[in-house]
């Protein structure tokens, strides 16, 4: 079944797919070959429409889309999009603090005013309100907004006895040099597409809409690589070379819900059951030392991750999907993959079975005072415990990881990030009217 929209207008067949009136005729008018691509990636559907002379922009410009501009990610759903999706090509991320004299109804407003802006973006439609024209002629793009409530979230709101333990704030780690200015707030939101120029008017869309009631605490960007630049997909590099996400746990796993996902259901008190299939956020900025780390030979490089950097093989041998063999040791009777190696104390093996899905950008704010690139790794993880992914895996790579010498973190965020919105409510709204 597929939901027709076109401008306002929808039909409720199924709230999870939608595809503009104009890309379905477009798609169902061309006389070739019609490529109609459905994909549940986690709990955020994904839709592609794309013909042999392309759909036409369903944000209401006249150009023909290709399949990258026109793939649509549902807003409405169990958990919100941006978690689950494939990583898009561009990235922002953005903390606000509610406004002196802002508390619960404002915020309630301000959410409200984000979901319906946030819900016709990603269908590739203007903003409700003075639209800049910034994404005229494109398509949706995979355009995700996520959003999140930071510790202070609550205190502000009055809803201090609705906050789950699970926000309590981050334990100190002995590397972190961490700039306040840059680190939590009372919202936090995230923004992926496949397009620049979509990212970008997504986020001054929700900078507008935020108005009186709320102000910019600190704002990042960041980038992976553009879908179709390598001969077929594969997993991301980063900007130290090395392929990076393997390890993720994957959706189709059976303990993946319940790795990254709280339960829809209890356990846990009344007061927290709006995080009922929601999930937990750490955001860090981590700085790599780009100088030092060029200067380390590709054979040194890979002792400090434990994995090959062209293949992404672990040093044990087979392809980068083989499972790491940490038990294996060489002719000099060390362990293969050295005890130091970032991939080893990382994996959830070594950590009481803690995990969490890696979902980053790159970052790159030009060159640093000292003359190397201040650039580096917007690390975004998500889990339904932090204690229980981030925080015993950070404790154990803060007391020895090689990877140490070559990265910096630099500031820090934590966010509880509510369940997706059912069709008409907004993000956030069982805890703000619950
Ligand atoms: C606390 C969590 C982690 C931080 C912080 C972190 C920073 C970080 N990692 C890389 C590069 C790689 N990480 C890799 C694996 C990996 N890293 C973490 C956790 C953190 N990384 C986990 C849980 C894992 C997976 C371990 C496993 O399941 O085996 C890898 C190897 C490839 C892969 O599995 O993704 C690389 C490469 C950088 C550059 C970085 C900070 C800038
Ligand atoms: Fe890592």
């Amino acid at each position: 079944m597929t939901r027709v929209t076109e401008n306002n207008e929808s039909n409720e067949s199924n709230p999870d797919i939608e595809i503009s009136r104009r890309q379905l005729l477009g798609t169902v008018g061309a006389a070739g070959a019609v490529g109609l691509a459905l994909g549940a990636t986690g709990g955020a559907l994904v839709q592609s429409a794309v013909s042999d002379s392309g759909t036409a922009g369903a944000h209401g410009g006249a150009g023909a889309l290709s399949s990258l501009g026109a793939t649509r990610i549902a807003f409405d759903g169990d958990h919100q999009a941006g978690i689950t999706n494939p990583l898009q090509a561009k990235g922002h991320v953005i903390a606000f603090d509610l406004a002196p004299g802002a508390g619960r109804k404002e915020a309630a407003a301000l959410l409200r005013r984000w979901s319906q802006t946030a819900r016709r973006l990603m269908a590739g439609e203007a903003a409700p309100t003075a639209d800049t024209g910034i994404a005229l002629d494109a398509g949706p793009s995979s355009l995700t907004v996520t959003f999140g409530f930071g510790h202070s979230f609550f205190d502000r709101t009055g809803l201090t006895d609705r906050r789950p333990t699970a926000l309590d704030p981050l334990p100190d780690f002995s590397g972190d040099r961490l700039d306040a200015q840059r680190s939590n707030g009372d919202l936090w939101v995230q923004i992926g597409a496949d397009d620049g120029l979509v990212a970008f008017h997504a986020l001054r869309s929700l900078q507008k809409d935020a108005g009186e009631a709320a102000r910019v605490r600190w704002q990042m960007n960041g980038f992976n690589r553009t879908p179709g630049a390598t001969g077929a997909p594969m997993t991301a590099r980063n900007l130290m070379g090395q392929i990076d996400g393997t390890g993720n746990p994957k959706p189709a796993q059976p303990d993946f819900d319940k790795r990254i996902f709280v339960p829809a259901v209890g356990p846990g008190p009344a007061e927290h059951a709006w995080m009922g299939n929601g999930s937990y956020a750490v955001v860090r900025r981590i700085r790599m030392l780009l100088d030092d780390w060029d200067k380390q030979s590709t054979a040194a490089q890979e002792q400090v991750i434990g994995r090959t950097k062209a293949t992404g093989a672990p040093l044990t041998g087979g392809s980068e999907t083989t499972p790491m063999d940490l038990a294996a040791f060489g002719a000099d009777g060390k362990p293969v993959i050295p005890s130091n190696a970032h991939a080893r104390i990382s994996a959830p093996e070594q950590n009481g079975g803690a995990a969490m899905l890696r979902r980053p950008f790159s970052f790159h704010d030009g060159i640093g005072a000292d003359g190397t690139p201040d650039a580096g790794l917007l690390f975004i993880c998500w889990q339904a415990d932090p204690l229980r992914g981030f925080v015993p895996v950070q404790r154990k790579l803060d007391r020895g990881d090689a990877l140490s010498a070559f990265i910096r973190h630099e500031s820090s965020g934590l966010y509880a990030v509510p369940p997706g919105p059912r069709a008409g409510e907004y993000v956030g709204q069982r805890l703000l009217e619950g």
